[in-house]
């Protein structure tokens, strides 16, 4: 899988891929990323990429020219990707829609705002407009490394242990279990005995019951569609 982030800091992105599961699944050929500065698409010797936004306001609007150039310089090569914008305008950004990611693009563009926003006639040459939550950041730099970060585990020998991913909290529809090492005991912090017990299926029903119980307490909003197994353990917790 390919990506292609555009942005005025390449840096940040550069800085941030170089490290753990990212840079393990780059030295293994399973990602690429390829990073571009908007400024080197800009066409006055200031290498200027934004102006005094129309009907006036506060803050600086990022111009198009610079954002145009680059995705036109991409799109040469004619090969199949999606252009993200990332704002906070867009679709909330999901565990389901880093699937989807995964599953369907080959290859993404994720174009990176910065200042009071960008140019609007920019989203007429971008598949979709993504959000990471409801918030503002500096930049759209923040949000491309999430989903970078979040659709690079999914993809398959991206991480050591398969089972990793599909464990992660709301893979399932609800949160992840707690996790314990050692030491067993920490200034009297226990580990749980069932952990301790080599009991697989008790274990497994333990660490089910935590997941569903950390879910109602924290993200009750996630517990929609239940097995009814599930469904079960969960009524005997409330
Ligand atoms: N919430 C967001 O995804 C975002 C992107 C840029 N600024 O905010």
């Amino acid at each position: 899988m390919k990506f292609e982030v555009l942005t005025i800091f390449p840096e940040i992105i550069e800085c941030y891929i170089k490290h753990g599961v990212l840079g393990k699944a780059l030295n293994k050929g399973i990602v690429e990323v390829k990073v571009y500065n908007l400024r080197d698409f800009t066409s006055d010797k200031h290498k200027k990429v934004d102006d005094y936004p129309y009907g006036g306001g506060a803050g600086m609007v990022m111009q198009i020219e610079p954002f145009y150039n680059a995705i036109m310089h991409l799109k040469a090569d004619e090969k199949p990707r999606k252009l993200v914008l990332l704002s906070p305008q867009g679709r909330k950004f999901t565990q389901k829609l880093a699937q989807k990611f995964m599953e369907e693009s080959k290859a993404m563009v994720l174009i990176c705002g910065r200042y009071e926003g960008i140019d609007e006639r920019v989203k007429a040459f971008v598949d979709e407009e993504v959000s990471i939550g409801d918030y503002v950041l500096s930049g759209g730099e923040l949000a491309a490394l999430v989903i970078i970060d979040s659709v690079v585990r999914l993809i398959p020998g991206a991480l050591g242990d398969e089972l990793s991913a599909v464990e992660d909290s709301f893979m399932k529809g609800f949160l992840d279990y707690p996790h314990y090492t050692r030491p067993e005991d920490f200034k009297g912090m226990k580990v749980p005995e069932v952990l301790l017990s080599g009991d697989h299926k008790k274990i497994a029903l333990w660490r089910k019951r935590q997941a569903l119980k950390n879910t109602l307490k924290n993200r009750p909003d996630l517990l929609k569609n239940l097995s009814p197994e599930d469904m079960r353990i969960l009524k005997e917790l409330c």
